[in-house]
């Protein structure tokens, strides 16, 4: 008998998440596997933004949903033996009892490619969800040129700063918006030709500082965040510019986005929007995690991490990257 821990989602959010929303609980699995089971144990979880919206579509008992990488410690299926690592959508668990066949194509669990010398814990970023989201995301949908000129907002990030790297290497001027000096100090480092401290310029600013850092305007804009810096950026794009629509994180804690009307600008600059949820290319998934992998043994891409130590604290790692507290991907180690 293994008993293990999971935090349940027990009240439906209301603005930022807080503690009252969660409740760590025991669960006890058996020794006892069907034919093609297996149990793991969880070694690094992911907190992720979407969390948050997608949470608010299951009824409260639920676990909490997320990605995991964990090492199998019984199995009875061929293709997960004990000892592999693993990476799977578990949810907020210590343990888990896995039948791959009960779950849908684009969420199957598997064994962990080599990472060389670099951690596991990638699997949840730079060579996982993050980085395929920035890879297929960007590449598939801003379909960069040379010599153009990319903005990436939540430039900071798991998935912005993969993607701005990726411009880079694609021989574009790169635009990186983020929260805090420290973070945009950081994009610098990266490679990134400008930066913008949203915060820092305000609302009120941000036009006139996007005007600064890109003078010839904008042919691809990578959105992380949606909102007024949105907007802002929309209203510089160039003729025939193309927008990825990756999140909208400004307005996740709200129960109604703010709306404005940016039809105009779509209609004389010709431009292309596309929103795009990043298991669309499930099929071509290790294609992107070979490629950033790739890159990063080249030298040509840098990953940060954030990582909290303790699974009791998964509600403070999550509440904090939604705040702007990581640089890079947040992890949590158990
Ligand atoms: N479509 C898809 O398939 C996928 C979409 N996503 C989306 O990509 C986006 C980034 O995800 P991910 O890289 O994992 O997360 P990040 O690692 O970027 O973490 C979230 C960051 O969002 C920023 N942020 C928080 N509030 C605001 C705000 N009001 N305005 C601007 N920025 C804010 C914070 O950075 P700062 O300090 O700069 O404010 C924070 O660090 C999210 O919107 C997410 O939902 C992610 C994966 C897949
Ligand atoms: C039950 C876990 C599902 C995991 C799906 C991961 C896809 C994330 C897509 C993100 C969208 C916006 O942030």
């Amino acid at each position: 008998m293994v008993v293990g821990r999971k935090w349940v989602y027990v009240k439906p959010f209301d603005g930022l998440p807080k503690d009252e929303n969660f409740r760590l609980e025991e669960e006890v699995f058996s020794d006892e596997l069907k034919e093609n089971e297996f149990l793991t144990e969880a070694e690094f979880l992911s907190v992720d933004p979407y969390m948050r919206p997608y949470m608010s579509s299951y009824p409260v008992g639920t676990s909490m949903i997320g990605g995991q990488v964990a090492k199998v410690t019984a199995s009875r299926h061929p293709n997960f033996p004990v000892g592999a690592y693993v990476f799977g959508n578990f949810g907020w668990r210590t343990h888990c009892l896995v039948d791959p066949r009960k779950l849908p194509a684009e969420s199957q669990p598997y064994v962990l490619p080599s990472f060389g010398r670099h951690p596991r814990s990638l699997a949840l970023g730079v060579l996982g969800m993050p980085g395929n989201t920035a890879y297929f995301g960007f590449l598939e949908l801003c379909q960069p040129k040379e010599g153009e000129t990319v903005v990436v907002s939540g430039a900071a990030g798991a998935v912005g700063s993969i993607v701005g790297q990726i411009a880079k290497l694609k021989g574009c001027t790169v635009v990186g918006v983020a929260g805090t000096d420290e973070k945009c100090a950081w994009l610098r480092e990266l490679g990134f030709d400008a930066t913008i401290n949203y915060r820092a310029v305000g609302e009120s600013g941000f036009a006139e500082a996007l005007k600064k850092a890109a003078p010839k305007g904008v042919d691809c804009y990578f959105d992380n965040v949606g909102g007024y810096i949105s907007v802002a950026v929309l209203l510089q794009m160039n003729l025939y510019g193309r927008i990825s629509v990756c999140g909208t994180i400004s307005n996740y804690n709200e129960a109604r986005a703010q709306v404005a009307d940016p039809q105009r600008e779509f209609v004389f600059k010709q431009l292309r929007q596309e929103g795009f949820i990043v298991t669309r290319w499930h099929k071509r998934w290790m294609e992107g995690i070979e490629a950033n992998l790739r890159w990063i043994e080249e030298g040509k891409l840098t990953y940060q991490e954030t990582v909290t130590k303790g699974f009791e604290r998964m509600p403070e790692a999550f509440v904090s990257m939604l705040t702007g507290g990581n640089t890079g991907k947040a992890v949590v180690k158990v």
